[in-house]
């Protein structure tokens, strides 16, 4: 099962990355934000291009994500602009900002109002705070929060919704509401109390010794990017990504076949899928009925279903 990173766990990974395996920031950065631009390509697709999409950047990694992201989604097509109001001196965020406005990328001076943002805006994309986020948030940014989540647009949050407590979740007064959630390297402790409808894991750039390390057990990448959750996986089994891979756990034993020399035999997570998959209507109307009903799971043979 996918490892949820606690606080400490990601800043540990993130500094073996840069001192044991030699990445760069801007190397890391360029992926985790192009990851970004091709998840939203993916979850918001024509429909948004030519729309509007405001960015909003913080003054950390997390919004160097953002600019990235940003560049990206105007090559794309789409027509983003940005809002970045604690800008930092360090090089590499003067040039992701010189490289924004080299793509005609505007720079808001202030933050629209709820109302102006609902008219003109498509989506949101928080890239205010990561990983290393510690509640409370200074009054600097808490009107931020609040416009964004009075206006209502869509909102993707890049690692984590900002604001919200890297283990614990959002706060008890109620925090930003993602309808995207892009997780950077590995899903963090708070994703586990996300509620919106797409969550994606990005930044692919682990090398497989330091996964091990940690035990972070990356899900297999049946493309580009890898789904933790949506909307049509959801429709399909009826219950989250993880709930999945806990079913899976407890009986991936008793369903796991035997290669033989003549033929592979069928995964066990393509046997628990097809077997949801095939039930989640008959679920579906017995709860519309009122009523449970009990059937016992059929495993049945499958073709590749790795790409949902
Ligand atoms: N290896 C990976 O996984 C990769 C990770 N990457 C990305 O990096 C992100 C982590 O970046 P990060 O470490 O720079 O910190 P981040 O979360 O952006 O914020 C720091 C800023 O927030 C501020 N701040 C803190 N608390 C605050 C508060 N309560 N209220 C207000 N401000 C507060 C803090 O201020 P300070 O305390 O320093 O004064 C500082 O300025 C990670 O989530 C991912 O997106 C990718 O780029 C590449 C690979
Ligand atoms: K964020």
């Amino acid at each position: 099962m996918v490892k949820f990173l606690g606080q400490k766990e990601a800043m540990n990974i993130d500094i073996e990355l840069f001192n044991e395996y030699k990445f760069s920031v801007d190397q890391l950065m360029e992926l985790a934000g192009l990851s970004c631009a091709v998840t939203i390509a993916k979850c918001y697709p024509s429909d948004l291009k030519g729309d509007n999409v405001l960015v909003i950047c913080g003054p950390g990694n997390n919004g160097g994500d953002g600019l990235v992201c940003a560049r990206h989604l105007k090559l794309f097509g789409y027509c983003p602009s940005i809002y970045y109001p604690k800008r930092t001196e360090k090089p590499i965020y003067q040039n992701l900002t010189t490289q924004c406005q080299a793509m005609s990328i505007p720079f808001l001076e202030d933050i629209p109002n709820a109302e102006a943002l609902s008219k003109n805006c498509s989506l949101i994309v928080d890239a205010l705070f990561g990983f290393s986020f510690r509640p409370p948030m200074r009054p600097e940014f808490v009107s931020v929060v609040d416009t964004i989540k009075k206006s209502g647009v869509p909102l993707c949050s890049v690692d984590i919704p900002s604001g919200w407590d890297v283990e614990d979740g959002p706060p008890e007064c109620g925090g930003l509401e993602p309808d995207l959630l892009i997780s950077l390297t590995a899903p963090k402790k708070c994703a586990e109390k996300f509620r919106g409808r797409f969550h994606y894991l990005g930044g692919r750039f682990v090398p497989p010794a330091l996964e091990k390390k940690y035990g972070l057990e990356l899900p297999k990448y049946p493309g580009a990017f890898h789904l933790l959750y949506d909307e049509k996986f959801f429709n399909y089994t009826r219950m989250s990504v993880k709930s999945f891979d806990q079913l899976l756990q407890l009986i991936r034993e008793e369903i796991e076949g035997t290669d033989t020399n003549f033929r592979q035999s069928i995964r066990p997570e393509e046997k628990l899928m097809v077997t949801l998959r095939w039930n989640a209507p008959f679920v579906e109307r017995s709860k519309n009925m009122g009523c449970i009903q009990y059937r016992r799971l059929r495993f049945f043979p499958t073709t590749d279903m790795t790409e949902q």
